[in-house]
């Protein structure tokens, strides 16, 4: 059995279109998931009602024995079971790293309190810098008080909405590769939204994908992209190139092979530098405008190019 349940939830705002809908995803206890999602796809509305902060509108959510209720139906709206560390999220700008971390647990008794600071430090790595204020720190070091104050309370459940969209892309990386560490180590079960793919593949490979409030597939990264279940899936993986004549079929840019004679005939109008190839765009001679990978970096602006591939290779959508 399964340790967080969504089922079936729905939401609209006011009386608007729904934001979510008929939304179901389990993950077992201790386990990591990205859902990926474009902005306004409904993520954020996902998370604010599975921390028990937005009302539903219909559909049920349980932690095990814990059913989370909407907050009209609770005194004091929230768990600490669930806790939430969203993009900007607020640090208490006069106290220390510390203090912020420890703030939440300002009711429990004092022992478990510095024990528990101690090894959130630790764990994050910021003990060198426990007596600083937020302002002092850099914006990958806040993001880490932030989830060791969300952590502080032993929660079972971590949602983490775009915590790393202010952080440029080496920041974003080293810190999700300690976080990981970290939730392993504490065995706490993670929701992590973004809509940044190579943010999500990096944190886990266990993948979920939003569109329009909807869950679109759940999978892991090989699955999704051999057999995306439709378009928006299969472009966060790479560009796709439409082929004429062929109802809703594609080819990845990958997927093609480059020759100097026989194949189809396509001129290359440009050409850009990346880092594993040049990327050619290029005008077919059935009139399509395609992305093509130049690995050998042999090909310029205004050579005639020939393109082939592997019929299996190409994703036909229904
Ligand atoms: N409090 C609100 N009242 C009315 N509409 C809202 C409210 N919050 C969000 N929405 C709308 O609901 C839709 C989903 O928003 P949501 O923030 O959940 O999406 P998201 O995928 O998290 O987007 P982003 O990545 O941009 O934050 C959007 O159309 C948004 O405008």
């Amino acid at each position: 059995m399964s340790f967080l349940n969504i089922d079936s939830v729905n939401k609209a705002y006011q009386k608007g279109e729904k934001v979510v809908k008929n939304f179901s995803l389990k993950l077992d206890k201790g386990k990591v998931l990205s859902l990926v999602g474009e902005s306004g796809s409904g993520k954020s509305t996902l998370l604010r009602i599975i921390a028990g902060l937005e009302n539903k509108d219909s559909g049920k959510i349980d932690l095990g024995q814990l059913v989370i209720q909407n907050p009209n139906e609770r005194l004091i709206p929230g768990y600490d079971e669930v806790q939430l560390v969203y993009q900007e999220y607020q640090l208490y700008p006069s106290s220390t790293v510390e203090e912020n971390i420890s703030r939440p647990l300002i009711q429990y008794d004092r022992k478990y309190r510095d024990q528990r600071v101690k090894s959130l430090l630790k764990l994050l790595k910021l003990e060198p810098f426990k007596d600083k204020l937020p302002r002092q720190l850099s914006g990958g070091q806040q993001q880490k008080v932030a989830i060791g104050r969300a952590l502080s309370l032993e929660p079972e459940v971590l949602l983490l909405d775009e915590p790393f969209s202010s952080l440029d892309a080496i920041q974003r990386r080293e810190l999700i590769e300690e976080l990981k560490e970290m939730f392993n180590e504490l065995n706490v079960t993670v929701l992590f939204v973004t809509h940044d793919l190579d943010d999500a593949l990096q944190m886990t490979s266990d993948l979920a994908i939003m569109q329009g409030g909807k869950l679109i597939q759940r999978g892991s990264p090989e699955e999704i992209f051999k057999q995306p279940k439709n378009l928006y899936a299969a472009k966060l993986f790479s560009t796709l190139n439409a082929i004429q004549n062929k109802n809703k079929t594609f080819i990845r840019p990958a997927d093609i092979q480059l020759f100097k004679s026989t194949g189809l005939a396509a001129k290359v109008i440009e050409k850009q530098y990346l880092i594993h190839y040049n990327q050619l765009t290029v005008h077919t001679s059935d009139g399509m405008i395609w992305k093509v990978e130049d690995k050998q970096r042999s090909f310029e602006q205004g050579d005639k190019v020939y393109l082939k591939w592997d019929v299996s290779n190409e994703i036909t959508f229904k």
